[in-house]
């Protein structure tokens, strides 16, 4: 299916951006008689700056987006207490939740990790893995990814057997090249059953990595393997992260 790049000069261009998207996104889904919940999946990183700049900062989007037919599920989740500030839910608790709460907005539901299951020594990371698994709907209707500058993506490295997984729709793992070590991820077959991808990547840090995704030759970098899935995948990056790489990149 299609990939496209959307690029802007300026950071707040590129989550205003993200947020229109999101939102078109969501109003598509919602108008469909088939769904009464808007199935949105986040992942960590700088993402969630970008949507706090996009969805929160920006009223005129805060007041389109309808918080209360949200599900979010995070595409992966550092294992750590909810409230660590390396977890994924804690960062969306602190860019975008906590915004709500002070508004008295209420989203609809987030599916975090079971977090009484946590165990020092990482007995349990399969069953939180397994546990989360069970909740997920058969596809989701956007998964925000961030890129890696080793081209991961969710917890999904370069050259990582979890490349192949086919049989878990949620794996742990612990040996993340970037800390923190245990986590869990979506695996291929959720992205691929998904009905939308949207990437955020930006700063000049990012231009290598991009080049490689984008060039011609296969890289096999899990980025580029989302590209070539069957599923609508939009780029939402700053000028300085495609600096140098062959995409054709216009407006959102
Ligand atoms: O939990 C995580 O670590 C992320 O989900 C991870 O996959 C992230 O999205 C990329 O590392 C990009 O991160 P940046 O946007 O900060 O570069």
């Amino acid at each position: 299916m299609s990939v496209n790049v959307f690029s802007y000069a300026d950071s707040q261009d590129v989550a205003n951006s993200v947020a229109k998207y999101i939102i078109n996104v969501q109003d598509k889904v919602l108008s469909s008689n088939s769904s009464s919940t808007f199935k949105i999946a986040i992942s960590g990183g700088s993402l969630g700056k970008v949507l706090k700049k996009g969805l929160i900062d920006n009223t005129t989007n805060f007041d389109k987006i309808q918080w209360e037919k949200w599900e979010v599920f995070f595409s992966d989740e550092r294992l750590v207490p909810l409230h660590d500030e390396d977890s994924n839910y804690g960062l969306f608790y602190e860019m975008v939740l906590k915004n709500l709460e002070l508004k008295n907005v209420k989203l609809g539901s987030v599916h975090t990790i079971n977090e009484n299951l946590l165990k020092k020594d990482g007995s349990t990371d399969s069953q939180i893995a397994n546990e989360y698994a069970k909740i997920l709907p058969p596809s989701i209707d956007l998964i925000l990814l961030g890129c890696g500058p080793d081209g991961h993506t969710c917890s999904l490295f370069p050259n990582h057997p979890l490349l192949t997984e086919r049989s878990k729709l949620i794996a742990n793992i612990s040996n993340s090249p970037k800390p923190p070590p245990r986590r869990i991820t979506f695996t291929f077959p959720v992205l691929e059953a998904a009905h939308n991808i949207a990437f955020v990547a930006e700063g000049a840090g990012k231009a290598p990595i991009l080049q490689k995704i984008f060039s011609k030759e296969k890289s096999g970098l899990p980025c580029e393997l989302v590209n070539q899935l069957n599923v609508s995948v939009n780029w939402f990056v700053n000028d300085e992260a495609i600096n140098g790489v062959s995409v054709n990149a216009s407006k959102y």
